[in-house]
């Protein structure tokens, strides 16, 4: 411990406790930084896009360096198991159906292939013997990435701030950042006070170019509201996760070229929940207003056509924020004008299984040092053209 350290003093200042900023806040903790995290609401809280009782994790991505990350990424998921003695994964699997042929899901597939990760092909005649109650469209073909499976969301984020307060961590919610003055020394200050740190990583999700015009920079981040749809089952517990039915992305299909998937049901008994991989442009704070449902209508002519044990109605619509970069990969990165100020942003609706490894990495910037993975696909600088940058 630093005693010359005044109170309001800290190594590093996380703000937003979402999955990103809470597991880059316990990351620096446990490399015995003085670390303050800083969230808007009171916690738990539903506003941003870590809410909500599941996540899919997987291996399967059309690009290696996400398949590579996610090797040691659930080994972190394990370790913190393991360290505060709950459950936040469960295998089901994956399955993924997609037009054989299309770039999309060949590209899983060679992937999976590259990096030996445990994977079953299922033709067409052997399909419904593994996976009942779906029917597969012609065309498409169907693999499982066994190692998948559901995060236990909302207790995760417990958990991970629970680690980081044993761990002498500071949080303080319900305080909401109203400036940042960039320096050697940065200060942020909130609706209740003044703090001061060498260094700040901004984990805002949705919110992160409400914060960064403080820094003179803007992104091109677009936050969607989503539609997350849960659908009755018409016997009850046909696509349950105790039943070890899987989680599912169907590439495209007849009704959409984006994604549909679906986690088995368990956080509402009888309910499976099947979402649309995209929305609306919103404004976080005002995402109630937005109210486009044409996604369902999508969904519910592809769950009539292909998983016909659903009512094809939404019994329970919930939403959730994406905060979308125009290529959806991440941006991890020191912000251009001030290298003790690191950038955790545009998720992409598919951040959430690498929580553990974006902490680790987050942190590593945050100290100085050199990054465990190759970051370039994540660089701000990858956006040149499309920066609309004040600096
Ligand atoms: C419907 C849905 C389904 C998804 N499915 C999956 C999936 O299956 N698998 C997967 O891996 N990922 C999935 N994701 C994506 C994943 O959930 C997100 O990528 C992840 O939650 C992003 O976390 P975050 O910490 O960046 O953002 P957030 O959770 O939004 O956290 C940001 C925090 O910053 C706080 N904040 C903002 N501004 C301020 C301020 N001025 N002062 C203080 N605090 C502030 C906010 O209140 C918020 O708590 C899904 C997302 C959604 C919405
Ligand atoms: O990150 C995921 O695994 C899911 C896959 C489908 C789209 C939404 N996110």
């Amino acid at each position: 411990p630093n005693t010359a350290q005044k109170n309001g003093d800290f190594d590093c200042i996380v703000i937003g406790a979402g999955v990103q900023g809470s597991f880059t806040a316990y990351q620096l903790a446990k490399k015995n930084k003085k670390t303050l995290l800083l969230e808007q609401f009171v916690l738990p809280h539903s506003r941003g896009s870590s809410h909500g009782q599941t996540r899919i994790i997987r291996k399967a991505y059309e690009q290696n360096f996400y398949t590579h990350m996610m090797e040691e990424c659930y080994e972190l998921w394990a370790q913190l198991e393991s360290e505060a003695g709950v459950k936040l994964y469960r295998q089901t699997g994956l399955l993924v159906m997609g037009p054989e042929k299309s770039e999309n899901y060949q590209n899983i597939k060679d992937t999976l292939q590259t990096n030996k990760v445990p994977m079953v092909v299922l033709t067409h005649d052997i399909f419904s013997q593994h996976i009942p109650n779906v029917n597969l469209a012609k065309g498409d073909g169907a693999l499982v990435d066994t190692t998948a499976g559901v995060l236990f969301a909302d207790r995760t984020l417990k958990t991970v701030q629970g680690q980081f307060q044993k761990l002498g961590g500071v949080i303080r919610d319900n305080e909401k950042v109203t400036d940042i003055k960039p320096g050697p020394v940065v200060r942020v200050s909130t609706s209740v006070g003044v703090y001061h740190a060498k260094s700040l990583v901004i984990t805002a999700g949705p919110w992160a170019n409400k914060l960064l015009a403080n820094t003179g920079l803007q992104l091109p981040l677009e936050v969607v509201k989503i539609n997350v749809c849960y659908w009755k089952e018409k016997v009850p517990g046909s696509y349950s996760m105790k039943q070890r039915f899987p989680c599912f992305v169907q590439t495209e299909c007849l009704e959409s070229k984006v994604h549909i998937y679906g986690l088995p049901s368990n956080e509402y008994p009888g309910l499976m929940k099947v979402c649309y991989h995209m929305g609306s442009k919103t404004d976080p704070d005002q995402r109630d207003l937005q109210k486009d449902r044409s996604d369902i209508e999508i969904l519910q002519h592809y769950i009539a056509r292909c998983f016909p044990g659903l009512i094809p109605e939404p019994a329970i619509v919930e939403s959730c924020l994406y905060t979308l970069t125009p290529d959806h990969h991440f941006v991890l990165d020191y912000h251009p004008a001030y290298s003790n100020i690191v950038i955790g942003a545009g998720f992409s609706g598919h951040g959430f299984k690498f929580g553990p490894i974006i902490g680790k990495l987050l942190c590593e910037l945050s100290l100085g040092e050199v990054p465990s993975y190759d970051l370039s696909p994540f660089h701000i600088r990858r956006f040149q053209s499309k920066r609309n940058s004040a600096l």
